[in-house]
C-alpha cells in the first residue's frame, strides 16, 4: 500500500468517525458501504464510530453499526466499552440498546445496571394481596386467627427487643417483636387504635394472588397487622415476654439495625400509620373521615362533600418524591457532597429535595442542586430508588453531570458543600478512613449512590 492510498484511507476514516459523532446516519452508512472494513476502526482517540454515536446520544447510528455487525465489546484506552460511555453521559436509551441481556452483556458486563438495585427498606417480604383490603369478611376472619402476626407501634416506633446487651449497632442485631390476636385483642377494640393490613408472608406463599382463592384453606401463610397504638409504651412493653425489649427513639438511626426483610414491612407499615396519625380529617371539608380498605384508604363521612366525587384521590396515604443526587464534576474525577448542620460530625452526603408539582425528576434534580450548592448540572440519569419512611418519601437516586463548578451553598439548607476527588472518596468508603470526612452508612441510598459511581468502568 502507498503513503497515498494510506493517508486516503485515514481521511475516509476520519470522515466516517465525524459522521458518527454528529449522528449523520446517511453519511455512515454511505461510508460503510463503499469500505465495510471501518465500522470497527479507532480514530486518532482510540475511539470506534459506536462509541463516539454512544458519546453522543444518537441512537439511530448505534442501531445501524449494531446491524452491520460492530463490535459492541471494543474497549478505548481507558477500558470503556460503548455500553459504559453512553450510561456515563445519561443516554439510557442507547446503554439499553448495547446492554441487552440476551446477547451476553450481563456476563460480559458484570455489575451494570442490568438487574435492578436493592436498596435498605426496598425488599418486599410480604405479598400485599390489595385485592383482599375490601374483603371485610376475610381481614375479620384473619384478625382473630391465631397463626395471625401483630406488630406493635408507640408513637409510629415498631416494638423491637436487641440481640446484644452492649447495645450493638450491627445490622439485624434488632429484631420486630411479633404478637398473637390473644396478646393485642384488647388495643384491637379501642377507638385510638390504627389497624392496617400488611400482607401475607411471602417465603411460604410460592402460589401467585390469582390463586388466593384457593390458598383461603388452614394451609395459608400467616397474615400480618400492624397497629398504631396510643397506650402508655412502659405498660405496652409488658406485654412482651421477650426481654431487651424497646420503641426506639431514633428512628433514622435505629430503625437501620433491622434485617433486610423486617425493615421493609416496618418501611410499609410505618408509612401508612404515619398517614392516619397526621390526616385525621377531610382535606376537603374538614370533617371526620373514617379508615376503609385495611387502612389504604380514609374516606370522609359528609355524604356532600366534593372529595367523594370524580376522582377522589385526597384520601389515600402519601408518598412524597425526593430526589437524591449525585453530582460529578465535569472531569469526571470529582463528585459533590454537602453536609447539613444536624449530620454527625465530619459526614458529607448527596444533596437532596422534595420533587414539585408539575415538576420532571431531572428538574427538580437541576433546581435543588443550585439551589443548595450553586452548581448547574447537565445529563441526569436515574440509578435506583429507595422508600424512606421518616414518614414517606420515596428517595429517587440519579447520578448528574455538573456544567459549573463553583459552589455557593444556600446555609439555611447545607452548611458546607466541597467536591471529593474520587481517591479521598475511596478511601472513605472502602479503607474506612474518616480523616477527610464520613459517608452516611450503607442503608442509604446516598451510601449506594457514591458507591455505584465508584465502581462504574467510568473515569471521562
Ligand atoms: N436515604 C438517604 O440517603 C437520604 C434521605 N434524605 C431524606 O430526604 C428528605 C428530603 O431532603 P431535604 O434535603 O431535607 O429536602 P429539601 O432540600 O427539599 O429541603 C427541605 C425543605 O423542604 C421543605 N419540605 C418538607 N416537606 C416538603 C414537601 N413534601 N415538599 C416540598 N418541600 C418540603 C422543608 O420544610 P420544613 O422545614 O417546613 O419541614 C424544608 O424547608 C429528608 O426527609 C431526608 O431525611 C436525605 C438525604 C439522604
Ligand atoms: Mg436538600
Ligand atoms: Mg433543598
Ligand atoms: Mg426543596
Ligand atoms: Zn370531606
Amino acid at each position: 500500500m502507498t503513503s497515498l492510498q494510506l493517508s486516503a484511507k485515514e481521511e475516509m476514516l476520519e470522515k466516517f468517525l465525524d459522521a458518527a459523532a454528529r449522528g449523520d446516519l446517511s453519511q455512515v452508512s454511505t461510508v460503510l458501504s463503499n469500505v465495510p472494513s471501518l465500522i470497527n476502526e479507532t480514530g486518532h482517540s482510540g475511539w470506534t464510530a459506536l462509541m463516539l454515536a454512544a458519546r453522543n446520544g444518537h441512537h439511530h447510528v448505534a442501531e445501524k453499526l449494531l446491524l452491520l455487525g460492530c463490535d459492541k465489546f471494543s474497549v478505548n484506552s481507558s477500558s470503556q466499552t460503548a455500553y459504559d460511555i453512553a450510561k456515563f453521559w445519561g443516554h439510557r436509551h442507547i446503554a439499553g440498546l448495547l446492554g441487552r441481556a440476551a446477547d451476553g452483556c450481563e456476563r460480559i458486563l458484570p455489575g451494570a445496571d442490568l438487574h435492578p438495585h436493592e436498596n435498605y427498606f426496598s425488599r418486599e417480604t410480604l405479598d400485599r394481596q390489595s385485592g383482599k383490603r375490601t374483603d371485610k369478611v376475610w381481614l375479620e376472619a384473619k384478625q382473630s386467627d391465631s397463626e395471625t402476626v401483630y406488630l406493635l407501634f408507640s408513637n409510629l416506633s415498631p416494638m423491637v427487643r436487641t440481640q446484644q446487651e452492649d447495645g450493638s449497632e450491627a445490622q439485624g442485631d434488632m429484631k420486630l417483636c411479633r404478637f398473637r390476636y390473644e396478646e393485642v385483642k384488647d388495643l384491637l377494640l379501642k377507638p385510638s387504635t390504627v389497624t392496617i393490613f400488611l400482607g401475607i408472608e411471602k417465603a411460604k406463599n410460592p402460589s401467585s394472588s390469582s390463586s388466593s382463592e384457593k390458598t383461603e384453606s388452614l394451609s395459608e401463610p400467616p397474615v400480618w397487622f400492624a397497629i398504631n397504638t396510643d397506650e402508655d409504651a412502659a405498660a405496652l412493653l409488658e406485654r412482651c415476654r421477650e426481654k431487651n425489649c424497646s420503641f426506639p427513639r431514633s428512628p433514622n438511626r435505629d430503625l437501620l439495625k433491622l434485617s433486610e426483610e423486617e425493615a421493609g414491612v416496618v418501611a410499609q407499615a410505618r408509612s401508612v400509620l404515619a398517614w392516619h396519625s397526621r390526616y385525621s380529617f377531610c382535606p376537603t371539608c374538614g370533617g371526620a373521615t373514617k379508615m376503609e380498605e385495611g387502612g389504604y384508604k380514609r374516606s370522609c363521612l359528609n355524604s356532600e362533600c366534593r372529595s367523594l366525587q370524580g376522582v377522589h384521590n385526597t384520601c389515600y396515604p402519601r408518598v412524597d418524591p425526593v430526589v437524591i443526587m449525585l453530582v460529578i464534576h465535569p472531569d469526571g474525577n470529582q463528585c459533590l457532597l454537602g453536609r447539613k448542620k444536624v449530620f454527625p460530625v465530619g459526614m458529607f452526603s448527596c444533596l437532596a429535595g422534595f420533587v414539585e408539582p408539575g415538576e420532571t425528576l431531572e428538574e427538580a434534580v437541576r433546581r435543588e442542586t443550585e439551589e443548595e450548592s450553586g452548581v448547574k448540572v447537565g445529563p441526569v440519569q436515574y440509578v435506583s430508588c429507595q422508600p424512606w419512611p421518616m414518614p414517606s418519601n420515596l428517595m429517587i437516586g440519579c447520578l448528574a453531570v455538573a456544567v459549573s463548578t463553583d459552589i455557593k451553598v444556600d446555609e439555611n439548607e447545607i452548611e458546607e458543600a466541597r467536591w471529593f476527588p474520587r481517591q479521598q472518596v475511596i478511601d472513605s468508603l472502602f479503607r474506612g478512613d474518616r480523616s477527610v470526612f464520613v459517608i452516611p452508612p450503607r442503608q442509604t441510598i446516598a451510601h449506594q449512590l457514591v458507591r455505584h459511581w465508584i465502581c462504574m468502568n467510568s473515569n471521562l
